[in-house]
């Protein structure tokens, strides 16, 4: 005979009215001591049977209430998984309210699977109340996560599985983590939010080259394991060098976007000795890029301060653009000359030294319009590995401005242009400037015209004052 929807229901009922009724029994008539044997044999008995294995992962630790690192990073790893699969979830804005982090909500569970076993994963929170006198009593939250699996998965699990998962997880939290660009004043790191808009994309450099210095930034980027295997700190220095407006400064906001590194821009001038100069070095964190521009400006770093005389004389051997910059530079230099005292062998020290003291990758850059004025110690391989030129713009270059500047690929005018950028010398920034458009109704056109006005008389200029 079958039974009805309704009957069943009844039988359910009865069932589970019973058990309550048995279990209250059992907690008021059992003396408590016969009570927890009762309880131990029973979770024994249960462990047996239960084919699964539980592990809980709490969002504190310890005494100080601490956020658990695992904690936060199965959070991370699963919200990038739950969003897909639980039906009720969290929302929370993410990096200066530009997007939402979703995770799962309490007591939601999330299948994953790893090398084709399943685990289960649940969000929990166990609340008690904490006695108070306060007239709003402080619910006392305890949050938590809890994997479920097969026991049978358990060397899987709680090996490889775990350890990817919070690889995975502390991976997508640097991902999602607002990036910061540091600034020193004096021994003192501030910082704003780093939003620059530069990637490689848009800048405008010979292709083979930009190529060359991409994949020598994802490797450095992926290269752990090798650094440690060679017995290398993890880190790598480089030296960008090039005229006024070429795009070095550019290149470093473009290198921070691609690996979404923190920036540390270092101002020499601002640091009193190498004392301070180590302690700001030794407070940057990982995943950053440490900047030193202008290195030949910044400081006479050969440890002994040139004449004053000597650098007027040299002031004037500069191309004019350099000159406003040489000057101001000049007289901050004069400014803390009693004061300062870093030198290049301080500098030095630290690059050679610091690195292997801390974890974490870190480039170092190092930008100049000079290189033939630095001290050769500081650029030798090994302290800056990859030196990179940024020069005059190139027809391959142009192209690239074309593209961001006017959204154009190729145009009749062309041709003319890659015969004058071939003879005439102007920066990246330069072209730039040309290919704004003036006015609202300025097209490709009158942009490109324009250019070409300005390189003729960028030509005629150098004509005559050769
Ligand atoms: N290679 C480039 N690609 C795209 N834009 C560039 C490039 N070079 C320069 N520019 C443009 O010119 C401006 C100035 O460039 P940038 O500050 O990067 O030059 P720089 O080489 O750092 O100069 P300096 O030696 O004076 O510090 C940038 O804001 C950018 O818009
Ligand atoms: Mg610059």
């Amino acid at each position: 005979m079958m039974l009805g929807a309704k009957d069943m229901l009844a039988s359910f009922g009865s069932v589970i009215a019973s058990i309550v009724f048995f279990w209250a029994i059992f907690q008021q008539y059992f003396p408590n001591h016969l009570r927890s044997h009762f309880e131990k044999y029973t979770q024994r008995i249960i462990t047996l049977v239960y084919p699964y294995i539980q592990i809980t992962f709490n969002e504190t630790t310890g005494e100080r209430f601490m956020r658990s690192e695992a904690y936060v990073a199965i959070e991370n790893y699963l919200s990038s998984n739950s969003s897909k699969q639980a039906k009720r979830l969290k929302a929370d804005m993410l990096k200066n309210n530009q997007s939402l982090s979703l995770s799962m909500d309490e007591h939601e569970e999330v299948a994953d699977e790893y090398k084709r076993v399943k685990v289960w994963w649940a969000f929990g929170k166990n609340v008690s109340k904490q006695p108070t006198f306060s007239f709003h009593p402080v619910a006392d939250e305890k949050r938590y996560y809890k994997l479920t699996f097969h026991k049978k998965n358990r060397d899987l699990i709680m090996g490889d599985y775990l350890s990817y998962v919070l690889k995975e997880g502390n991976a997508i939290k640097i991902r999602n983590r607002q990036r910061k660009l540091y600034t020193n004043n004096g021994a003192q790191w501030s910082h704003v939010v780093f939003e620059h808009p530069a990637s490689f994309e848009t800048l405008a450099m010979e292709p083979s080259k930009k190529r060359e210095v991409i994949e020598d930034l994802i490797t450095f980027s992926k290269g752990e394991e090798f650094y440690a295997r060679i017995g290398r700190a993890w880190k790598r220095g480089y030296l960008l060098y090039g005229p006024p407006g070429t795009g070095k400064s550019t290149m470093i906001a473009a290198m921070a976007n691609l690996l979404n590194y923190d920036i540390y821009d270092l101002e020499l001038t601002a640091v009193k000795d190498n004392t301070e100069l180590r302690r700001l070095l030794i407070e940057t964190s990982s995943k950053s890029i440490i900047v030193i521009e202008d290195i030949d400006c910044s400081r006479d770093l050969t440890g002994q301060r040139k004449k004053k005389q000597d650098r007027g004389e040299d002031i004037d051997n500069i191309a004019d653009q350099d000159k406003k910059k040489a000057m101001t530079m000049l007289a901050r230099e004069e400014q803390d000359a009693s004061t300062s005292k870093v030198t290049l062998s301080g500098l030095l020290n630290f690059i050679d030294g610091l690195w292997s003291a801390c974890g974490g990758e870190r480039l170092i850059v190092f930008t100049t319009n000079h290189v033939d004025k630095l001290d050769p110690a500081l650029i030798r391989r090994g302290r800056m590995d990859k030196h990179v030129q940024l020069s005059y713009c190139g027809y391959e270059a142009f192209k690239i401005l074309a593209k961001n500047y006017l959204k154009i690929d190729s145009h009749p005018l062309f041709p003319t242009l890659e015969k004058l950028l071939a003879q005439i010398q102007m920066t990246p920034a330069d072209v730039a400037e040309n290919l704004m458009p003036k006015t609202s109704s300025a097209d490709a056109d009158n942009s490109l015209q324009e250019l070409i006005l300005a390189l003729q008389a960028v030509n005629q200029e150098s004509e005559q004052t050769a």
